[in-house]
């Protein structure tokens, strides 16, 4: 499988959500889908859902248009927010439904995934909790296993404990069953261990697409003395620090070579890496734009 996006751009009335956004997704891994509120996650994923059609530009998954394609959609599965407030189904005829339309749907792994998310066979979905409804879309996402599976903010609701299962669940399946999977979410430091990529939006285009590994090489925390500390970032580019007494910590963003990490040792300094989380601020940052 393989996601072209080329120049899309999309606008709703006058308002332009997705501008020039080229990107290519054409690993069976997991992909992070970053970016402040109301910075075109939903539309780009929705566009790959074949929801809605791009303005300009274009996408194609394994080379052909997603929209109206009916082939290409068996493959493609959009998890996100969805209101069951009018389903009256119960959970094991819903879920039948959606095994009619896809071909590698797992019923058993979706009803051992029932057990563990604890959702009441015999209640009807409209009944369900958020957090149950939630689970529902997750427990879709993952026994449907497509070849592109999205999930966008589909933890909405969900507990800590459920939201652990549900990140157990995605790395073993995931791993079992390699798909090309893109996580959009706001809890980045909940989530950041899953992403072995992320693509990080910003106002309707692409900041950055990076291996997390290599993102994360970007960015240290450099902590000493304080003055040891200054004149080491000194012609760095520093995006944050702290001052504890005579301590101080100085978030750096750019390659740090080995060759200066020694150097930093050397100096009794003490160097960390910055979580994604704070890279996501700083790179989105108003002033940085
Ligand atoms: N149907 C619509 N009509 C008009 N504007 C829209 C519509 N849907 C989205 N927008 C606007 O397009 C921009 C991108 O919205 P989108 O939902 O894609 O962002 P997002 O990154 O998913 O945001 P969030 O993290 O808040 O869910 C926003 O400014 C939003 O207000």
């Amino acid at each position: 499988m393989n996601i072209k996006v080329e120049n899309l751009s999309l606008s709703y009335s006058n308002h332009t959500a997705l501008e020039d956004v080229t990107c290519e997704l054409n690993e069976k891994k997991i992909y992070g889908l970053l970016g402040r509120n109301g910075a075109g996650k939903t539309t780009l994923l929705s566009i790959l859902a074949s929801f809605n059609k791009p303005s300009k530009g274009s996408v194609t998954i394994d080379g052909e248009d997603p929209f109206e394609n009916a082939n290409i959609m068996q493959q493609v599965a959009f998890l996100y927010d969805k209101s069951y407030k009018e389903e009256s189904s119960h959970v094991i005829n819903l879920l039948k439904d959606v095994q009619r339309y896809r071909p590698n749907f797992d019923m058993s792994y979706a009803e051992d995934l029932i057990e563990k998310f604890k959702l009441n066979k015999k209640k009807p979905i409209k009944h369900f909790s958020k957090g149950m409804q939630s689970a529902l879309n997750v427990i879709i996402g993952l026994a449907s296993r497509t070849p592109v599976t999205i999930f966008d903010e589909v933890y909405l609701g969900m507990d800590a404990p459920s939201r652990d299962i549900f990140y157990k669940e995605l790395l073993q399946d995931q791993h079992d069953h390699p798909r090309i999977m893109i996580l959009s979410t706001h809890l980045v430091s909940e989530m950041d261990y899953l992403f072995d990529e992320v693509i990080l939006l910003n106002k309707g285009k692409i900041l950055l697409q990076e291996e997390f590994h290599s993102l994360m090489s970007k960015g240290a925390t450099i902590t000493g003395n304080t003055e040891i500390v200054d004149d080491f970032v000194q012609s760095m580019n520093q995006i944050n620090f702290k001052q504890l007494g005579g301590t101080k910590s100085v978030m750096i963003y750019g390659e740090l070579r080995d060759d200066k990490k020694q150097a930093a040792l050397d100096k009794g300094l003490e160097v960390t890496p910055i979580p994604l989380h704070d890279l996501f601020i700083h790179l989105t940052e108003e002033e940085n734009k």
